[in-house]
């Protein structure tokens, strides 16, 4: 057959998919609406049936386009398509018409080469325009010459940027497929250059995890984090395309329901902050708060004064420190002594003369009443206040960072001193987390719990009936599945998320609830993570099973990583895998060749990732005053506006018409103009790692603007004249 009759085979079978997958969700919408209008024998059954519908079509929902991006020949003759998910041939339900690109029989589709050609003899790479195949490229294995795979690829990296990443099933790369399908369960490290795909990796990995192990994963969620809200809209459309939604995206500074901190604190303070000798100083600043009186406190009972001393407040503390209960549950440990030691003493002298213990009747029933005023008595509860106070962890760390003698006491540097009112940090998350776990629930909590825990009980009776349904799916799984002790299935767990009138999705009840643990969790820009924010990943995932997304030479946060080790090795000693790329995907050669210069500068060992592509473009620089800057802008932007794609300008914080490099992190832009990289590079101890940032974030096109002589590492721009490209 030649070319063009192939492509017109190609074309018709791509044509079928198409019509069978319509066919498919035609068959499965119907399906749904029948399952809402309720055929099921139980409630129970309805709801299971409606999940597992809604699933399907959540499933056949992703692939409006893209939907089947090349075939496989293996050397046996046998002809595999893969595509973004499986189907299975109208006639024999046996027959994939469609492998699914996560099922190990696609995996050579990704790392066949004429070297290790894994049994297959041709791989075929299809073009597509929305769902027409336009054209195809052939890689014939042993035959030399013939491999042209990269088109698909090139193309891919030469499109246009438009809203958001873009899922790259259809050209994943080997090196990315081993990391996307390494089986390696507790916490991976994916180290990169810029644009060597590690965020784009990480999300396949979460897809591949997902289609895997989709019982697990589904239960109890995966969680993103990523640098800024910007970052996580811009990958937020890459695990929904391939057809997985139940993921929680977050930043780190909104990993505690009802906060979302975005304020900085300035680099020294955020490193104090984020280090892990915080932990110290707040289990110091809480036990600060336990307190033995200085002179005796004085308490009515009856006709008697009985006094709560030093003695009385240190016992009371000891027991209820040894509790090992949080801070404020420990709170009923304390008041209880101190209750029992002053009722003890009161019946003594208000019975002295015609009451003895051992009329233990008349001694209880005095005990009890005199039990009862104290909990109306407004001294014996201020006393209490001041001893051991119910206190949040607002509270606790708002009164600790505006008191000079506070902070002294827990040890901690003067420099944490602040106004009263200052908005929350981004480094204050994680200690005011810390202290949800130091201080435990307060007043309000606990009387929540009680209610929550009544109305469970009462739902318990329907997770029963899941927990049957569950453990009969569960007698076909593996033995290894059962292995798990956070996969125990507890009827009472199983009623918070089955319950009827619960309609939030896994996402909102997983970011509502700070006690939810993730089964993974993917963490991006993982290098500008402090101890203590680490120590908060560690909490959301007891299982550790992470996928860490980082770059060392990226860093910019003071209390950030300097090694992997660093933040991982007190939580899974020497347990930790890493895996690192080296390709380049983003910036073409003629830019990074720029932006190795300044890597070089300031970190010499790292060896900048290589660029698959050159584009032909050289990147300029222009001298400008300041008063030219605000025209050299506006004109750059108008020039870009003839292009398809998207642009950014990049400046130091405050000038105006500029974005600051860290908010443009993990982003890419088809054209990107750095404005004064001379001072981005002085403008502080991570200026270089910032100017790195900036100058790797294009994918087609790169423009300074500068105000003095360019620093060396820059010295080989094309410096232009009078215009900005
Ligand atoms: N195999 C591939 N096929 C097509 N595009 C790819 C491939 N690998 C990476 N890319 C593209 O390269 C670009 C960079 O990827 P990504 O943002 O994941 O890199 P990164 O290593 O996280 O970069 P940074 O450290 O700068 O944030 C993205 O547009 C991504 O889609």
């Amino acid at each position: 057959m030649g070319y063009e009759e192939e492509l017109q085979s190609e074309r018709e079978y791509v044509a079928e998919l198409y019509a069978r997958l319509d066919g498919e969700r035609a068959r499965v919408k119907a399906a749904y609406l029948s399952a809402l209008g309720g055929t099921g024998e139980t409630a129970m059954d309805r709801d299971n049936e409606v999940r597992a519908r809604h699933r399907e079509m959540k499933r056949l929902n992703v692939a409006d386009y893209g939907l089947c991006f090349g075939r496989l020949d293996s050397v046996d003759g046998d002809r595999s398509y893969i595509g973004r998910i499986g189907l299975f041939d109208e006639e024999n339900e046996f027959e994939p018409a469609l492998l699914d690109w996560r099922a190990p029989a696609a995996r050579p589709f990704y790392t066949a080469t004429g070297a290790t050609p894994e049994g297959m003899l041709r791989r075929r790479q299809f073009l597509t325009r929305r769902r027409t195949v336009t054209g195809f490229t052939d890689e014939v294995f042993g035959k030399l010459g013939e491999e042209q795979g990269d088109v698909a690829l090139l193309e891919a990296l030469n499109a246009p940027r438009g809203e958001g990443m873009r899922d790259i099933v259809a050209t994943i790369q080997s090196e990315q497929d081993a990391i996307i399908r390494l089986d390696h369960p507790g916490v991976l490290v994916i180290e990169g250059g810029p644009g060597t795909g590690k965020t784009v990796v990480a999300l396949h990995r979460v897809a591949y995890l997902m289609y895997t192990q989709r019982e697990r994963m589904e239960r109890h969620g995966v969680l993103v984090v990523g640098p800024n809200p910007a970052f996580l809209n811009h990958i937020g459309r890459v695990l929904p395309s391939l057809g997985e939604s139940d993921v929680v995206f977050s930043t780190a500074g909104s990993l505690l329901p009802g906060l979302v901190a975005t304020a900085e604190d300035a680099p020294d303070v955020a490193r104090l902050k984020g280090s892990r000798a915080m932990v110290d100083v707040l289990k110091a600043a809480v036990g600060a708060r336990q307190r033995v009186p200085a002179e005796p406190i004085p308490i009515g009972m009856k006709d008697v004064v009985v006094q709560i001393g030093a003695d009385v407040a240190e016992w009371a503390r000891q027991e209820a420190r040894d509790s090992g209960l949080p801070h404020n549950e420990a709170r009923a440990v304390f008041r209880e002594i101190v209750t029992y030691v002053l009722t003890e003493r009161a019946i003594g002298r208000i019975g002295k003369g015609w009451m003895s213990r051992s009329d233990k009747q008349a001694w209880e029933d005095m005990r009890s009443g005199l039990v009862k005023d104290l909990d109306d008595d407004e001294s014996f509860v201020a006393a209490l206040d001041f001893l051991w106070p119910i206190m949040t962890p607002f509270e606790l760390l708002g009164e600790l960072y505006s008191s000079a003698e506070a902070l002294a006491a827990a040890g901690a540097d003067p420099s944490l001193l602040r106004a009263e009112g200052e908005p929350w940090t981004i480094s204050d998350v994680p200690l005011l987390d810390e202290l949800h776990d130091l201080l435990g629930k307060d007043g309000t909590e606990q009387a929540d719990d009680q209610a929550a825990a009544a109305e469970r009980r009462a739902e318990a009776r329907y997770a029963a009936e899941v927990l049957d349904s569950m453990v009969g799916r569960f007698d076909h799984m593996d033995d290894e599945d059962h292995l798990f002790a956070s996969d125990m299935l507890f009827a009472e767990d199983l009623a918070e998320r089955f319950e009827d009138h619960d309609q939030r999705t896994l996402a909102e009840r997983a970011l509502a609830d700070r006690a939810w643990t993730y089964r993974h969790v993917v963490v991006d820009e993982a290098q500008e993570l402090s101890e203590m924010d680490w120590r908060v990943l560690m909490r959301r995932c007891p299982g550790r099973s992470f996928t860490v997304v980082g770059d060392l030479a990226q860093r910019r946060a003071a209390a950030g990583a300097t090694s992997w080790g660093q933040m991982l090795d007190p939580y899974v000693p020497g347990r930790w895998e890493y895996r690192s790329l080296t390709v380049n995907y983003r910036t073409p050669a003629e830019i990074m060749a720029v932006a190795a210069r300044v890597l070089a500068e300031f970190a010499p060992d790292v060896k900048a990732p290589d660029s698959v592509r050159a584009n032909g473009v050289q990147p300029w620089a222009r001298l400008v005053t300041e008063e030219e800057l605000a025209g050299a802008i506006e004109e750059f932007t108008k020039q870009e506006a003839e292009f398809e794609g998207t642009s950014v300008v990049i400046g130091l914080p405050g000038v105006p018409g500029t974005v600051p490099a860290a908010e443009t992190k993990g982003l890419e832009y088809d054209s990107v103009l750095v404005v004064a990289p001379e001072r981005i590079l002085a403008g502080g101890p991570r200026g270089a790692a910032e100017l790195y940032v900036a100058l790797t974030r294009a994918t087609q096109r790169l423009g300074v603007l500068h105000h003095e002589a360019l620093p060396a590492a820059l010295s080989g721009l094309v410096e232009s004249v009078g215009t900005t490209s």
